[in-house]
């Protein structure tokens, strides 16, 4: 379908993003939230998702669990196969936000080569990329506990647990960086879409 612009903008307006007949916005985009297990990286995902989707994005969240389960099913969480998990998501995602949809990932993604191998792939087709680094500390992380993973990595029932006893390579320069420790979900949400309206992507 051609993706026909609704917009009649006056000099002086401000330019809306580009939208289709059934009157979708087709600027596509990642966002891709990294950070610890309990940082809050899906809770903002899903926040986002409403907000964006109320305003007639067509937006997709890759969740790092129901990824897990499919296309990664039988990966573990070696450095091998989290670099592998990751650069199928990425493949993914750029493959979605290439054709106008707004992909929200939150997925760990501890090592830093493989997260510039997924921002390397969006450069390449021109593609929007944002970094956010949820950067909650493992102190708040461990409190939240959200899937039991810190209890049972103290009790010596998991090892391998990314900040604690497997590596973290936290972003040097992200996009964005919210500490969620000190604001709301929404408040958290909203950082991430004033990025993505400043970057002309909302
Ligand atoms: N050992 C270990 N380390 C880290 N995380 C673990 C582990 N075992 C299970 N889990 C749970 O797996 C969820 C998905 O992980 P990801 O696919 O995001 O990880 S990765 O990017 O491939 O490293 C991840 O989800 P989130 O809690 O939403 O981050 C964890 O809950
Ligand atoms: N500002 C915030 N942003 C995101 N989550 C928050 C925030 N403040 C408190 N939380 C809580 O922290 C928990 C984060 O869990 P979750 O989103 O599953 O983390 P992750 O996907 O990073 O493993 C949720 O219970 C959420 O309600």
């Amino acid at each position: 379908m051609t993706a026909t612009s609704t917009n009649s903008a006056a000099p002086g307006d401000i330019p809306h993003p580009p939208t289709n007949r059934e009157n979708h916005v087709t600027t596509g985009a990642t966002v891709w939230l990294t950070g610890l297990p309990s940082a809050g990286k899906t809770t903002i995902a899903y926040e986002l998702a409403g907000r964006l989707r109320e305003e007639g994005h067509l937006v997709e969240v890759l969740d790092g669990d129901e990824i897990r389960e499919f296309i990664s099913a039988g990966l573990g969480f070696s450095r091998e196969d989290r670099h592998a998990n990751v650069q199928r998501i990425g493949f993914l995602a750029e493959l979605l936000a290439r054709n106008g949809v707004k992909v929200l990932v939150p997925v760990i993604a501890p090592y830093a080569d493989s997260r510039a191998a997924v921002r390397k792939r969006h450069q390449e087709s021109a593609t929007g990329y944002l970094e956010v680094h949820v950067a909650t500390p493992v102190e708040v992380c461990s409190v939240r506990d959200v899937k039991g993973l810190y209890a049972k990595q103290a009790a010596g029932e998991l090892t391998g647990l990314t900040g604690v006893d497997d590596p973290y390579e936290a972003p040097e320069s992200p996009d964005l960086r919210i500490e969620s420790q000190d604001q709301t979900v929404q408040e958290s949400a909203a950082s991430v879409y004033a990025l993505l309206s400043e970057r002309g992507l909302a």
